[in-house]
Order: C-alpha cells, then structure tokens, then sequence
C-alpha cells in the first residue's frame, strides 16, 4: 500500500474522546447491567466489582498460567501491553481484553455451575422475543410479490441498518434509539455488491456476523434470499466462539434465531425452513474461528483464515467493530479509498456497516464536507449513517 498515508492507531487515553467514554463510561455501565441481569453469586459479584476497578484503574494484568487461552492472548499482545493502563494501548485491543476479563468474573471459561452460561444472553433473548421483531418478520410477507432484485435490495437494507443500535450501545446510553435517525448512505457500492452475486452464481459468500438478534435475523434472511434465488451456491456465515461485545453472535444467538424464524408465520417461516435445510445438506455452515474475538484487525489474520476468505466469491463483514478490524482500527483520512485499506485482503470484500466509532475510509471530499457541515464529527459514531463499500476487481462505481 504504497500512497495509503500514514494514520495513528486509536487509542482511548484523551478524555472527552468516543474511546475513551468506552472505557471510562461504557465498561463500567455494562458491568452494572451484567450484575443485575444474572442471579450471580458473591464470587462473581466480587470478580466483576475487581473488573470495574481495573479497568478504570488498572493496568492489564497478566493471565493465569492455567488460562485455556494464555497462548493465544500472548501472541495477540498480552506480553507487550501487561502492565500498562488500559488506556495506553490501543483501543481496539482494550474493548476486547475487557469482554476476555468479564467472561473470566462470571465463570464462563469454568470448570463449575456457571461455565458456558452467557452473561449478556437476557438482553439478546429480550431483544429477539420483543414485539419489534415479530413487525419485522410479519413486513416481509409484504415483500413476496415484488420481483427478486427488488426483494434482494430490501434484505440487503435490512441486514445494513440492523446494524443500526446494538446493545452495547443501549445499554450505556439511554436514549440513544431515540435520536432520529437520518437514514443516509454515505458510500454505496450496492452494483458492485450484486455484480459478485449474480442469479445463478456459483460462488460461496462468507458473512461475518456482527450482533444477534434484529442484526442476525436480517442477516439471516438475506442468506436465504441469495441461496434460494441462486446468487450463491453455499454461504458460510462466521459468528463469536464465544459473547463478545454484549450483542456478538454465537453459534446459540444462530439456533434462537433460526427457531424464532421457525416459529413465525407466513414468508419468515418459509425463510427459515430454506436455513434449516440448508444447514443440514451443507450449503450453509456456521463457523466460530478463533480470530474472529481477536483484538486484532483482519490484517493480521492467520494463515488459515486466509485461505478460507481467498476461496469465498465474496466476502461480506457486517457491522462497526468487523468494520474497524478490517480497514484497520485507525484515524484515517475519511477520503481514503477503501480499496487501499483492504488491499490486502485475499479476495472480494464487503462492508456493511453503521458509522459508530470514529474510523471511516472510502468517503467523497463532498460527502465528508456535507456531513461535517451538517454534524460537525458526530456523524461518526452516533449511529445514524451507514456504509456499503465493496473492493473487488469488478467493483462498478
Ligand atoms: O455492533 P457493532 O456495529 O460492531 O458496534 C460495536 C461498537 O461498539 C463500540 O465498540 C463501542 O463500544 C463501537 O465503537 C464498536 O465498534
């Protein structure tokens, strides 16, 4: 990449910046949430009122020699950054120590009673069994009569702006889903998009699978859409080995959600019977790599994630933190074209995405200008703004 310029790694140490709010604000709020949504006991209380302290506090601290995961957390950066505040290394790699540190209060990584039990899974149930989500699936027996491209492009929309609130967010800032939305595509490669999933494809689409709920619902029904339709062969959706950002989905957050579609009426249940059929003749697999919790970003991927990217005929990353991972967690330039920043990734990529955190590449000078007029730089992580960019050979603008 040789023209991309230099951009600083983000970091959450300048108080009054996004990040650092995360840290200082979000973390602690989301700790408090877990607290109460749980019947936990006083161990976990106590491990978890530790993780406020630190991580407001503290420094990283190292893992336990017996961690299943120490190897790996070493070789993500744990050596380099042990010892130092949370706040002075870089941000992406901080959020992520923060949800490793919270598993570990609740017990998830075991042995014992509370091993496995996911401590953000009220508010994804309560999420996917709200009414909202029954009017969602009910609006798409509204969509049956209209022809393909024009369903297609709705289920495309619906898996982008899914994307809008997660629960992270809900969780901290009270109100936020209230703000109106201004449902404004600032970059749309949606031809390009298509152009790789044409009627009758051949290929294999990769999806990586930001939130669960009304994120993974839509997703999941865009899924069945190209596999009905012919525009993929096989997909392959990547979701969290294990919860991750409060909302992440895991493989449990995909069977709720396939039996929510299940239990539906009308198209929604049709959608679902095309998913459990595919699931079980293999044209859709669910994987849950390792890498996909890393707090790394995509560049760094291991060799055979890689080679699993380089055979998809596209590869599409939903949501803000897929988003940060993949163009790199950096300040750059907005006008950087994406293309650049994706350089190296090993075949066709897609972005999918709701702007909520600072990073953002691929924009026109005349897009970055409008929104800055309008918004100054809150237009970057409140959530109201979305992005569909693609990097491809083929890429139509
Ligand atoms: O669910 P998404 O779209 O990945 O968004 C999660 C987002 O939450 C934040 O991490 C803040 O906690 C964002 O900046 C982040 O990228």
């Amino acid at each position: 990449m040789p023209d991309t310029p230099f951009a600083p790694v983000i970091l959450g140490d300048e108080p009054g910046s996004f990040p650092h709010s995360v840290l200082a604000e979000r973390h602690p709020a989301i700790i408090r949430q877990v607290q109460g949504a749980l019947p936990y006991g006083p161990a976990q209380h106590r491990a978890l009122d530790e993780l406020l302290k630190n991580c407001t506090e503290g420094t990283v601290e190292p893992l336990p020699a017996d961690a299943p995961d120490r190897d790996l957390w070493q070789a993500w950066g744990l050596t380099a950054y042990a010892g130092r505040s949370w706040y002075d290394v870089p941000w992406l790699w901080s959020e992520s120590w923060f949800y490793r540190r919270l598993l570990d209060a609740v017990g998830w990584f075991g042995p014992g009673a509370w091993q496995g039990i996911d401590p953000f899974r009220p508010f994804k149930r309560a999420e996917l069994d709200a009414p909202q989500t029954d009017e969602e699936l009910a609006a798409l027996d509204e969509l049956r009569d209209l022809p393909e491209q024009e369903r297609a492009r709705a289920l495309l929309h619906g898996s982008l702006w899914g994307n809008r609130a997660d629960l992270g967010f809900r969780l901290s800032a009270e109100g936020a889903e209230a703000r109106d939305p201004a449902p404004a595509l600032v970059d749309d490669d949606s031809e390009a998009l298509w152009s790789l999933l044409p009627p009758a494809g051949r290929g294999t689409l990769v999806l990586v699978a930001d939130n669960a709920g009304r994120e993974l619902v839509p997703d999941l029904l865009l899924i069945a859409h190209l596999l009905a339709e012919g525009r993929a062969a096989r997909a392959v959706l990547h979701v969290k080995p294990h919860p991750y950002y409060v909302s992440d989905a895991t493989t449990a957050d995909v069977v709720d959600a396939l039996h929510r579609l299940r239990a539906a009426c009308g198209a929604a249940a049709e959608y679902g019977r095309v998913l459990w059929s595919a699931l079980a003749d293999g044209r859709l697999t669910v994987r849950a790599h390792p890498f996909s919790c890393a707090p790394l970003p995509y560049g760094d991927m291991p060799q055979d994630l890689r080679a699993e990217f380089a055979a998809a005929t596209l590869t599409v990353f939903k949501g803000d933190l897929n988003y940060r991972r993949l163009v790199g967690d950096r300040m750059w330039p907005p006008t950087t074209p994406f293309a650049e920043v994706t350089g190296y990734f090993p075949g066709p990529v897609a972005a999918l995405r709701t702007l909520k955190s600072d990073v953002v590449t691929g924009l026109s000078a005349a897009t970055e200008a409008a929104l800055v007029a309008a918004e100054a730089q809150r237009w970057r992580t409140n959530g109201t703004h979305a992005l569909i960019q693609v990097s491809s050979d083929l890429q139509v603008k």
